[in-house]
């Protein structure tokens, strides 16, 4: 990979740190009973309050934004703070009011606590775009019983690994229009090995690897002409996230002569209207299956088009709300990963015997072959690790009153910020936080050629809560195992040996 592609990636990867500032995911268990415990354990007698908190006023956060460069880094922003305040910090700024915690210990009391319908963050203004065009809310907006409702039946068959292992086949079928793409641009290139820009290849496979999961139709994103509805959604996400931040910011009147909510409804008629005419094309084919008399075998779609707890209005909208969460995820994750890889020629000797020793003679590896390449699945952990794509997570408390470190937060609705970039960079929890080390994540005795002789802690020494790029609890990612299964099939395959050359990784 060149370093102008893994830069580009980096701009990217801060336009989603931004993005993601805001969602929380919900508790496992929330009581007052906890917090009680808590409220007596306070050595000092004295209960602090939110109040109490350390944190810059707005003028410093706007100084910091504007003249310190973190505008597009906002995950560099939770290291910068909480070297400044410690673990737990308060930071207003526009319509925010923030309490950030940056430790896992802190991370996991706010999820414990979170309730039985977790609030990742209020969107009002995604609300009101569903409002102005008559669509259900969907996951992102919908709270509550109804948002539960949803979120389990899209559950069933994303989030099962039975269910799950049965996208494998369409899977490998875009890994193949992946490596056949690969080996195209390399052929056309001057010295025959560089692909120009691999992350945006990888962006065209991750929309094609979920479109044939939701669509169950092929779109060939990956050939030489990228159909224009592709284009147009790839555009359309770019410039609905960077408008969303910027809507969320400004007060209402700013729209009488600024251009920002219109941009942004543009680029949510555009996701939408995608997504919708993929459905409704679906849609036709299987009603012409059922007039013929044909047996319908559907993916995720057939599924839910057949399923009574979800109207055909929430289906468009949690379809486009997949679509939305599924592209540039995974194509983020295996760009960093084969950055590294490419940097690492260790690790990518490892990888590639791992693959060539479960799957000899290029076998294609199954989901039972996958199961039995821990480095494969370290190397995609430590780029989640490093990298994760939606750095900060956040929960919006509003039901109970709620204690962390003896604090109390009571009598407003609080927005956590669970700032897991800045502990997934810690020092504590992972030693040479900033080294790309797949091997810290295999457990003692799996080092396949025991030349790894340095002692890292194994993955059961961290903190459960050091690392969660997926989020946690009942709101965590739904897509996460489809995701998983995208990233190892397509590396596990792009690491595989050819005629006995091996396909470097050099993109
Ligand atoms: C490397 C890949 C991915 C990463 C790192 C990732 C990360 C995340 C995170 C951190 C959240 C918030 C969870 C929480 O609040 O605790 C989330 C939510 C979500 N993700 Fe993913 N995601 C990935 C792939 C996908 C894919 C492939 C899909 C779709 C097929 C998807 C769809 C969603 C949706 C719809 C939500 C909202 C869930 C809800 O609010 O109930 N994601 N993701």
């Amino acid at each position: 990979m060149r370093p102008a592609a893994a830069a580009a990636r980096s701009v990217r990867l801060s336009a989603l740190g931004v993005r993601v500032l805001a969602p929380v995911r919900p508790g496992l268990c929330c009581s007052r009973s906890v917090s009680a415990q808590a409220a007596t354990s306070d050595t000092t007698g004295k209960m602090k309050t939110i109040d109490d908190l350390p944190g810059p006023s707005f003028a410093k956060s706007l100084y910091w934004i504007l003249f310190k460069g973190f505008a597009q880094k906002g995950h560099l922003m939770q290291d910068f703070q909480k070297n400044l305040y410690g673990p737990i910090w308060r930071s207003r700024f526009g319509p925010y009011d923030l309490v950030n915690v940056a430790s896992a210990e802190l991370i996991s009391q706010v999820i414990k606590q979170e309730g039985q319908y977790p609030v990742r963050v209020l969107l009002p203004h995604w609300k009101e775009y569903r409002e102005l065009r008559g669509q259900a809310y969907g996951l992102h907006v919908e709270t509550g019983p109804n948002w539960y409702r949803i979120r389990s039946v899209l559950n069933q068959k994303m989030l099962k690994p039975r269910e799950v292992r049965a996208y494998a086949p369409v899977i490998h079928q875009v890994v193949d229009d992946l490596l056949q793409r690969i080996q195209f641009l390399r052929d056309r290139s001057p010295d025959r090995t560089t692909v120009p820009d691999i992350a945006s290849e990888l962006y065209k496979f991750g929309f094609e690897g979920v479109s044939a999961i939701l669509f169950e139709t092929r779109l060939g994103c990956l050939q030489e002409d990228v159909p224009k509805d592709t284009l147009r959604f790839i555009r359309a996400v770019n410039n609905m996230f960077l408008m969303s931040d910027i809507v969320a910011m400004s007060p209402r009147w700013t729209r009488l002569f600024l251009p920002h909510w219109k941009r942004f409804v543009e680029a949510w008629d555009d996701l939408s209207d995608v997504a919708q005419g993929l459905v409704e094309r679906r849609m036709r084919e299987l009603e012409q299956r059922v007039d013929s008399g044909s047996s319908i075998d559907g993916l995720y779609l057939t599924y839910l088009l057949s399923n009574d707890k979800i109207t055909k209005a929430e289906i468009y909208t949690s379809i486009t709300e997949l679509l939305l969460g599924g592209v540039d995820t995974t194509s983020n994750t295996l760009t960093w990963a084969l950055y590294h890889l490419s940097r690492d020629q260790r690790a990518q000797d490892l990888l590639s015997k791992e693959v060539q020793d479960v799957c000899p003679n290029l076998k294609q590896p199954s989901m039972d072959d996958i199961s039995q390449m821990p480095y494969l699945k370290a190397v995609i952990k430590e780029a989640l690790r490093l990298y994760p794509v939606v750095p900060g997570n956040a929960r919006y408390v509003t039901e109970n009153d709620l204690i962390v470190v003896k604090v109390h937060m009571t009598g407003f609705h609080t927005l956590f910020h669970l700032c897991h970039y800045a502990v997934s960079h810690s020092a504590e929890e992972f030693p040479e936080p900033e080294r790309f080390i797949p091997e810290r994540w295999l457990r003692p005795g799996l080092n396949t050629d025991g030349a790894y002789s340095r002692s890292l802690p194994s993955v059961q020494e961290h903190h459960p809560y050091s690392y969660i790029p997926f989020g946690v609890g009942v709101r965590a990612c739904v897509g996460k195992r489809v995701a998983e299964m995208e990233m190892y099939l397509a590396l596990s395959r792009v690491s595989h040996t050819k005629n006995e050359a091996k396909i470097s990784l050099y993109l």
